[in-house]
């Protein structure tokens, strides 16, 4: 016993010691672009070192000057991070990245690197993500069908996590919004009753997190020092004995259920994404192991973006009280009784309402959770059609933030202004996805864009949308007298929301006008 562990100790040692040296040593290939400045010591090692740690200091700084003295030219730089040097497209060249094959300029590739798939989920999920069909199609199509069981959810999750007492109670934002977030979205995820089990849900909580610190310790190490890293991970191979414990068993029993003795597949199955997934898996897929892997790489996707969208939402809402009768006025007219049986919930009223969109599409583009995005990797050498060369092996991404704050693409895009979208959409049809919160566009970049932009999107808009009326018709909110105002701080490329930040929150009394939006 204690001669296997010092085995494994030298083992581990001796792949630390050669995955340091291939971190410190290799010989890059770069692209053939000029790398951006930050600090003012001239270039060479101490300048390098003295970059990096001006990145580290002043992140979002360092991106902005990239932006403005290289992007907005037009020219590409390099950016050098403590772990990678990155290649940032210019935003010309948006469309001509957008449109080269994934055997070019892969996302596949890039996200395979940010969330080490075969580590953290399964071998079988690298390369073959067809279980993102299921958000493309039948999760977006259920957005319709399926509301009713969201609003539900989203009724009990507030009842649980805010509650109905009288008076002001004082809850921490991110926490709060994470477990409803989670609540709502396992609605659709695993359906009843496991959408209801604690344990599972804390688990379907902490899942992206852990699985991103994850990706980031073991990243930068050979494949099989990886796997030995694996091993000690003793918190993340606790969340997936949580996973195996409820999801293995319900996964095997749906599976036995799709066959009826007859040997004929079942009609009447239930509407949640495990059924959806396992209708669109050939039989010859049908490991249930693999098959959960699957299900938590949607879930790691779908929790905790829109948490931090809402999170930073809820701050605004308590940064700018004089909006919410605007708001709640628009509410009361899509969805309150005077609009007769077109009253009450259902996608097209959610499309309808173009202030709460509108002010949803300003909060996110002045608090993204990313400066970067259209992350891609160069799975081979690549020629630009500027004559750029991008070596296989290059990470590269385009500063989505600076074009989302740059006067010249938005109009006073340093200012606040929640309807500006609104406004733009006045006249349209509000099924028109253009200046929406869900658009992926150029001059809308949160969710990337092309054929990898983010699938989620539409259910994520209909979630911020149902957190957020949910809120404004059911409680008052308001920063507390005495507490620093919420900060949100960046690392690199991401900005964090404030976790810490406690605001108030107290029942509102029923109304006439909202009659019908909840019982
Ligand atoms: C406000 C919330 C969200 C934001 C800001 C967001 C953002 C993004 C971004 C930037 C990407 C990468 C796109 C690219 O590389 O071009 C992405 C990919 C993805 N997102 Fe989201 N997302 C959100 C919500 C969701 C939700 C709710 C789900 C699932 C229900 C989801 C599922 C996915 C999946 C499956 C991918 C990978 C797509 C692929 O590899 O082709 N996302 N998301």
């Amino acid at each position: 016993m204690e001669l296997s562990l010092a085995l494994l100790v030298v083992l581990f040692a001796g792949t630390l010691v050669y995955g340091i040296s291939q971190y410190f040593f290799k010989k890059e290939r770069l692209p053939n672009v000029e790398f951006l400045r930050i600090s003012d010591k001239p270039g060479g090692k101490a300048g390098d070192s003295d970059d990096v740690q001006a990145f580290l200091d002043d992140s979002l700084g360092a991106i902005m000057k990239g932006y403005y003295h290289y992007s907005k030219q037009g020219k590409h730089f390099l950016l050098r991070t403590p772990r990678q040097v990155y290649f940032i497209a210019a935003p010309q060249f948006l469309e001509e990245i957008r449109k080269l094959p994934d055997s070019q300029l892969s996302q596949p590739a890039a996200a395979i690197i940010i969330f080490q798939i075969r580590h953290n989920f399964h071998k079988a999920i690298e390369g073959d993500s067809y279980h993102f069909n299921v958000v493309r199609g039948k999760m977006r199509q259920a957005l319709t069908f399926h509301l009713p069981a969201l609003i539900e959810e989203s009724g009990h999750a507030f009842d649980m996590e805010v509650g109905n007492n009288a008076g002001w109670r004082e809850l921490k934002v991110w926490t709060l919004v994470c477990k409803i977030v989670t609540r709502i979205t396992n609605r659709m995820l695993v359906g009843e009753p496991l959408c209801r089990n604690e344990e599972y849900l804390q688990f379907s909580n902490d899942i992206a997190p852990a699985v991103f610190d994850t990706a980031l310790k073991i990243r930068n190490y050979p494949e099989f020092v990886k796997t030995i890293m694996m091993y000690f991970m003793t918190e993340r191979k606790r969340q997936q004995a949580v996973a195996n414990k409820y999801l293995l068993p319900l996964i095997r029993q749906r599976l036995a259920l799709m066959i009826t003795p007859d040997g004929q597949d079942k009609v009447d199955r239930p509407n949640d994404t495990i059924q959806w997934l396992l209708d669109m898996t050939p039989p010859e897929k049908r490991d249930p192991e693999i098959l959960m892997h699957r299900l938590v790489h949607i879930n790691v996707n779908a929790i905790h973006a829109p948490a931090y969208t809402i999170t930073e939402c809820v701050f605004d809402l308590c940064r700018h009280t004089e909006i919410h009768e605007e708001l709640r006025e628009e509410i009361a007219e899509v969805m309150g009784p005077q609009r007769g049986h077109s009253a009450g919930w259902s996608k097209d009223n959610l499309d309808r309402l173009l202030k709460l969109d509108s002010f949803i599409r300003e909060s996110s583009r002045q608090t993204p959770m990313s400066a970067v995005k259209m992350e891609r990797y160069a799975v081979r050498d690549t020629t630009l059609s500027d004559g750029t060369f991008i070596p296989k092996g290059t990470s590269i991404g385009v500063i989505a933030h600076g074009r989302h704050m740059d006067n010249d693409i938005i109009p006073n895009a340093k200012t606040w202004d929640p309807f500006r979208y609104a406004r733009l959409r006045e006249g349209h049809n509000p099924a028109d996805i253009e200046n929406t919160f869900a658009e992926a566009s150029p001059e809308n970049m949160l969710f990337g864009m092309g054929r990898h932009a983010c699938p989620g999107r539409h259910f994520a808009s209909v979630l911020c949308k149902i957190f957020l009326v949910c809120t404004l018709v059911r409680y008052d909110v308001k920063f507390i007298e005495g507490l620093a105002l919420p900060q949100g701080h960046w690392t690199q490329k991401f900005r964090h929301p404030d976790v810490e930040a406690t605001i108030a929150w107290k029942p509102r009394s029923a109304e006439k006008r909202f009659a019908g939006i909840f019982h």
